[in-house]
């Protein structure tokens, strides 16, 4: 097992990895506080790994809220659920709620705690790749909202982050492109170097390598930690961990959530945040092409989806929370490895990307 440590300025907490951590209560336990615990995962994953999480819980008070699956359910009515539940159980201000599952448990059981009786503990155990590179760690927690991704929730911190990599075992194969997406983006906006050796090892971690599949987790917490210890509330730097976010975003909105995946979406935006970076003349074609062959090797797509108009998605974009004083603020690259967040592209030459982009 190897052990990260986020170091906030308040507080600190770990982020644990390696194979069959899920059973090792011994991980849980010390944070958690008093005596009632509440497991939320969903349909897929509980008949998977919810049994397994209970064994090392033998001494507590467990309840557990099996939600539907889906990003469709990523909603304030399935948070409501969860609470219903936390006071039908009579659940108290020192409770502790464990969400596992993928990222759209992990930020939903996130808000829920940050908003139960103003607050009580929460810890991730994610069961995806996405979930373990990305969305356990960092404390942004949240549902969606028909007009806009993640437009409710709150920043609320884990006690603890436990990535059982043996769970990654059983992840479908178009998940685990998904979480590969958040993977390259690290090496995108920060790490040139581990870009090259994602470059090399991206068939060792389509085929579900132990080591390789590790070290991706271990790098890809290290260096969304250091950003987020950086700038916890994204106040600056934290955006850059947005790279292809915008239109992500506006490419799940426009699907009405679910149909593409979240790493999909994020995966064809990255590459239009890059050909705009490269349209400026800050990154070579060179990197340009580097950057949509890194997203083709993934497994993801670099097109945009059918039928949705460029005005469509620049209405959607317009939404972003990044946006500030009515004008967007993009993520874009000024080298591989070297983000930057700008509001200098005008509407025009997003509108012109994303007219001319390529259609599934
Ligand atoms: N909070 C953050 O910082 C942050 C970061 C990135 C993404 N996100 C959010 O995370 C969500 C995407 O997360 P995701 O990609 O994990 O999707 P997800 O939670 O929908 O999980 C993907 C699918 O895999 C299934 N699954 C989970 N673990 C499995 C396992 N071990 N074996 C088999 N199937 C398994 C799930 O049931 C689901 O069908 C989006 O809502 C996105 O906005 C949040
Ligand atoms: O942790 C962050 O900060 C991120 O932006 C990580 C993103 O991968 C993630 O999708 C996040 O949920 C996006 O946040 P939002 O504030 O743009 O909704
Ligand atoms: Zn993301």
């Amino acid at each position: 097992m190897q052990t990260l440590s986020v170091e906030l300025p308040e507080r600190q907490y770990p982020i644990h990895i390696g194979p069959g951590l899920l059973e090792r209560g011994e991980l849980l336990t010390p944070h958690i506080a008093g005596r009632q615990v509440m497991i939320v995962t969903n349909e897929t994953v509980a008949p998977r790994y919810l049994e397994r999480l209970k064994a090392g819980l033998a001494d507590y008070t467990v309840a557990e809220v099996i939600l539907p699956d889906g990003e469709a359910t990523k909603t304030l009515a399935s948070v409501e659920r969860i609470w219903d539940a936390l006071l039908a159980h009579g659940f108290n201000r020192r409770c502790t709620l464990i969400a596992l599952g993928g990222g759209v448990i992990g930020d939903m059981t996130g808000y829920a705690a940050a908003c139960y009786q103003r607050g009580v503990a929460f810890i991730q155990v994610p069961t995806t790749l996405l979930a373990q590179v990305d969305s356990s760690v960092g404390g942004k927690t949240g549902v969606n909202h028909p007009r806009g991704k993640n437009m409710i929730g709150a920043f609320w911190q884990p006690k603890v982050v436990i990535n059982d990599t043996a769970t990654l075992a059983t992840l479908p194969a178009r998940e685990l492109s998904a979480g590969l997406a958040e993977v390259i983006k690290y090496g995108l906006i920060r790490d040139e170097a581990f870009l090259g050796w994602l470059e090399t090892n991206m068939s060792r971690l389509r085929a579900l390598d132990d080591e390789a599949l590790s070290h991706a987790v271990r790098r890809s917490c290290e260096l969304k930690a250091e950003v987020v210890v950086a700038d916890e509330t994204e106040q600056g730097v934290r955006a850059h961990l947005n790279l292809g976010h915008t239109f992500g975003h506006a490419i799940e909105a426009a699907m009405g959530y679910g149909s593409w995946l979240h790493g999909e979406a994020v995966g064809a935006g990255m590459v239009m945040a890059a050909a705009l970076s490269a349209r400026l003349g800050w990154i070579s074609e060179t990197a340009l092409q580097r950057t949509e062959r890194i997203i083709a090797a993934a497994g993801l797509p670099r097109h945009a989806p059918a039928g949705v108009e460029a005005e469509r998605l620049l209405e959607l974009m317009r939404l972003d929370k990044k946006v500030l004083d009515d004008r967007l603020r993009l993520v874009l690259l000024q080298a591989l490895g070297r983000a930057c967040v700008t509001d200098e592209v005008a509407d025009t030459q997003v509108r012109e990307l994303l007219v001319g982009w390529p259609r599934q």
